[in-house]
């Protein structure tokens, strides 16, 4: 039986997860295309069930649910993380998810960058202080220098998850004369060629910057006990995923010092809620850079990734895997 052959009816979820100005190819194959802009969580088995293929980039489908599909094929996912599938609970049932991975090996990285500038140098501080009060005007010098400024040359990265994104940060960042150590999983009984053992890491690091996926094992990476190691002149970047942080130990950190700052692009909730104590922090904070989960979403990234999600689905139809 070839699928190619038959109607295939394809649900998209979450369409405003992609940029307006870009659009998923139209496919090849006899289906039909139903989209959504997005959906809740008590909305996604009404708008599944009937489903071959799922589009999503955030929807959440665990076991009870996709045991409630029997017709759902393939979830074609609009991301490189898929930590919003169980995919054990995929695999069991014959479900077959595709992610794009490498769509954005440039823009996170280069995120990456920018966001490890902003820090060494102070930038956010430094402009907050222009638009919300009369700081230089007043400073009585032709400057003044409140928040630290260090250089980003010679400092040293420790990246954790050394994959794509991981792998391009760290090449950057040697461009730029940083020392970089690659972080060996947590609690590792042997240390691979090219890695450094994690707890070195983390102690010797002056910017940590978070590559893994987000899975049971990587969940509060950054927790108590590990944020604990850094130096206290260290920086903290998430562009992996909000739950790789204990939310509430970070900022007792940045509140009380114990680290120098963060950066994040990821949050544990998103969207947030109003009140989210990070974003309320970091309308006070100089330290605190928060960006909303926008560092793969490069023009040049966005039209790679809708490209690949076609070919995704394409293939699977084709071959059936
Ligand atoms: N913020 C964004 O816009 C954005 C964009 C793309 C990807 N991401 C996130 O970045 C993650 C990484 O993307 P990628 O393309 O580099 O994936 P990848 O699969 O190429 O690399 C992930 C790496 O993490 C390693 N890893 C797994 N478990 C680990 C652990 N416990 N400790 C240390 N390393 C571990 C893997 O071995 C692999 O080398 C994605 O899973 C996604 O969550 C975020
Ligand atoms: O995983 C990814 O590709 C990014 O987080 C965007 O969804």
């Amino acid at each position: 039986m070839k699928l190619k052959e038959f109607l295939m009816n394809i649900v998209f979820l979450d369409r405003t997860g992609i940029p307006a100005s870009h659009n998923i190819p139209r496919l090849s194959f006899p289906h039909t295309w139903t989209e959504y802009d997005r959906t809740l969580p008590e909305e996604t088995f009404e708008r599944s069930k009937d489903a071959d293929i799922v589009v999503t980039s955030k929807v959440v489908f665990d076991r009870e649910l996709l045991s409630r599909l029997p017709k759902l094929k393939l979830i074609a996912i609009t991301a490189t993380g898929t930590n919003n599938i169980d995919l054990d609970a995929a695999k069991d049932l014959g479900i077959a998810v595709k992610n794009v991975t490498g769509y954005s090996g440039v823009t996170v990285p280069e995120h990456v960058l920018g966001m490890i500038f902003s820090l060494k140098h102070s930038l956010i501080g430094y402009h907050r202080d222009q638009v919300t009060s009369d700081r230089w005007a007043t400073c009585g010098q032709f400057c003044y220098t409140d928040y630290p400024i260090t250089d980003v040359r010679g400092a040293t990265l420790g990246v954790f998850g050394k994959g794509c994104l991981g792998t391009e940060v760290g090449r950057l960042a040697q461009l730029l004369g940083m020392n970089v150590l690659y972080a060996e999983h947590k609690g590792a009984s042997h240390i691979r060629e090219g890695y450094t053992e994690f707890e070195t890491v983390l102690k010797q690091a002056d910017i940590v910057t978070l590559h893994c996926p987000l899975t049971d094992t990587t969940k509060n990476l950054i927790n108590a006990e590990t944020l604990a190691l850094m130096k206290q002149t260290a920086y903290l970047i998430n562009t992996g995923r909000g739950p790789l942080v204990d939310e509430a130990v970070l900022l007792d950190a940045l509140e009380n010092g114990k680290i120098a700052g963060a950066a994040l692009d990821v949050l544990v909730k998103e969207p947030p809620e109003k009140d989210n104590p990070l974003i309320q922090a970091a309308k006070r904070l100089p330290n605190l850079l928060i960006t909303p989960h926008i560092a793969w979403a490069s023009d040049s990234a966005v039209t790679t990734l809708v490209n690949k999600v076609a070919q995704n689905i394409e293939d699977f139809v084709a071959h059936g895997k």
